[in-house]
C-alpha cells in the first residue's frame, strides 16, 4: 500500500516492493538494451539497438540519464511525444499501468505517467537539490532499482523571493528509497521544497534510520536495521505527466 510519510513536510508517499526482484531484473536488463551500446564482436562494430523509442544514455553532469515518452520543449513546457518502449507501457511488468492503478493521475489525460527521466548513479554519484519544475504535474512518481538511496528534501531560507533564494544547508527531511520501491513527491513536497541525493559511497545506519519512512516503520522488512549499507548502481525512473502534448500530425 502506498503510504503517506509523516513529518515536517506534507506530499510524500512511499510504497515499498512496487515491483518484484524477477521485474526488476527485468527492466534492468532492457535498459540495458535500450540504452547502451554494444560492440558486435564478430563485426568489431558498434551496433545500436531498438531506437525507435529512445536516445539511447547521455552523460550528464557526469552522470548518465536518458528518457522515454518524448522530448519537452522547455520554452513552452511542451512534450514532443514519442511511443514508450513495450517494456514500459505495453509488455510485462506494465509499470505504468501499475503508476495508473494508484490514481495518483486520476485528474490527467492519459491517467498515468507520459515522461519516464532514468537516471544511473554509480557508488559515490548523487544528483544536487533541485526543483522539478512546472512543467509536470506536480506529482512525481521515482522508481528505485539495483540499490537503496537517501533523497533528501531541503527548503529555502526565510521569505525567499524569486531573485535571491539561499538554500538551507541541512535536509529538513529524508527518505530512504530501497531498491524496487516507489516513492511519490506531491504537494508541497514537490512545490515548496527542493531535493537532492549527496553523493556517497555509503549511507550510514544513522543517515538511514534518520529517514522518515524507516522510522514510521513503512520500509521493507527486508532492510538490515542498525547497519552501513554500501551504495551499488543504482538506477532511478523518475516518471511524470506532462500536461502539454504537442499533437503529431
Ligand atoms: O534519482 C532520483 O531518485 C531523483 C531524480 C530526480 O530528482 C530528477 O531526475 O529530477
Ligand atoms: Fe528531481
Amino acid at each position: 500500500m502506498l503510504s503517506a510519510v509523516p513529518g515536517p513536510v506534507e506530499g510524500l508517499s512511499y510504497l515499498p516492493d512496487f515491483i518484484s526482484i524477477a521485474d526488476e531484473a527485468h527492466l534492468l536488463s532492457k535498459i540495458e538494451e535500450i540504452g547502451g551500446v554494444e560492440l558486435d564482436s564478430a563485426a568489431g562494430q558498434r551496433i545500436y539497438r531498438d531506437r525507435g523509442t529512445c536516445a539511447g544514455w547521455k552523460d550528464l553532469n557526469g552522470r548518465r540519464s536518458m528518457y522515454f515518452g518524448g522530448t519537452i520543449l522547455p520554452r513552452t513546457s511542451t512534450l514532443v511525444p514519442v511511443a514508450m518502449p513495450p517494456f514500459m507501457q505495453a509488455s510485462y511488468p506494465h509499470i505504468l499501468d501499475k503508476i495508473a492503478q494508484l490514481g495518483l493521475y486520476d485528474t490527467c489525460k492519459t491517467s498515468r505517467p507520459n515522461h519516464v527521466l532514468l537516471n544511473e548513479y554509480l557508488p559515490g554519484q548523487g544528483i544536487a537539490a533541485h526543483e522539478d519544475g512546472d512543467a509536470y504535474h506536480p506529482v512525481v512518481c521515482t522508481l528505485s532499482l539495483g540499490s537503496g538511496t537517501i533523497l533528501e528534501l531541503y527548503e529555502y531560507e526565510g521569505q525567499a523571493t524569486e531573485e535571491a533564494r539561499t538554500i538551507l544547508p541541512d535536509p529538513i527531511m529524508s527518505i530512504y528509497a530501497e531498491r524496487r520501491s516507489l516513492l511519490v513527491l506531491s504537494g508541497a513536497a514537490y512545490t515548496a521544497c527542493l531535493h537532492g541525493i549527496a553523493a556517497r559511497q555509503v549511507d550510514s545506519a544513522e543517515q538511514i534510520q534518520r529517514c522518515a519512512n524507516v522510522r514510521a516503520g513503512l520500509t521493507s522488512s527486508a532492510l538490515p536495521a542498525s547497519q552501513d549499507v554500501d551504495r551499488r548502481r543504482r538506477v532511478s525512473l523518475t516518471m511524470r505527466h506532462v500536461p502539454k502534448v504537442k499533437r503529431l500530425l
